[in-house]
């Protein structure tokens, strides 16, 4: 049966990168997604203000909505401190089989936990299952129209707290316009748009960062 794109980028990753280097793997990945096929990557330039964010909060307790290859868990784990972790949820198992190897690749693995199943089952298993107290980041990158209902559902949850900071990929493409909607005429949350491009494409995208303020 012919591969998946998905595992294509797998197997070029574990043929050409640096086990246990997550730059490399990362570089690698970019390499392949911008010259051979593309794939929904955040990729290197809107990384960049991922990477920023990161920097900014320095979260102990991180979660992403949308694994996909595991390239932003590798991105966002690579930057955490020691003790640090991050929760990826990932609905579709194929990707979260690739998604596995590739943060192992990485050696990131005792960074990072990825739950297999829909966004909706899971966070409201965080606390009791997953031992989570509240999020210090979330980096939503799943359906887009999931972005505004698991928002809702974050806070029902009681998994935000005051400076909590949500950061959201493809504002513009595909776009996430009720999530815009909701997040900036919301008054407990303080929005700042970062534009950018979307990954390995010269399309105009952006990324929402929504401070939550308790
Ligand atoms: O992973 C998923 C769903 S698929 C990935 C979502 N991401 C996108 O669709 C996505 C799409 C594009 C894009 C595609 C075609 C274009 F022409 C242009 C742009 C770019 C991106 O950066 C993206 O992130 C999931 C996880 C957990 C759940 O709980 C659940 O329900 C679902
Ligand atoms: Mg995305």
């Amino acid at each position: 049966m012919n591969q998946s794109k998905e595992q294509r980028i797998l197997n070029f990753v574990l043929q050409n990168a640096v086990r246990g280097d997550p730059c490399s793997v990362l570089d690698t990945i970019d390499k392949y997604c911008s010259q051979k096929e593309w794939a929904m990557n955040v990729g290197d330039e809107k990384g960049l203000i991922l990477d920023k964010t990161l920097e900014e909060v320095n979260p102990s307790v991180a979660l992403e909505l949308g694994t996909y290859c595991g390239y932003s868990a590798v991105r966002i784990a690579r930057l955490l401190k020691p003790g640090a972790r991050l929760l990826t949820v990932e609905f579709n198992p194929e990707f979260a089989a690739i998604a596995k190897q590739m943060i192992e690749f990485a050696g990131v693995q005792d960074k990072v936990k990825l739950l297999e199943g829909p966004s909706e089952e899971i966070i409201p298993q965080l606390k009791k299952k997953y031992e989570v107290g509240t999020l210090d980041f979330v980096f939503l990158d799943h359906w887009k129209d999931r972005y505004t209902p698991d928002t809702i559902l974050l806070q029902e949850c009681n998994l935000l707290k005051k400076g909590s900071v949500l950061l959201a990929d493809n504002i513009i493409v595909p776009g996430a316009p009720e999530f815009i909607n909701y997040i900036r005429n919301n008054p407990r949350f303080q929005c700042t748009n970062y534009p950018s491009h979307l990954e390995y494409m010269k399309v105009v995208d952006a990324m929402e960062k929504a401070v939550f303020l308790g």
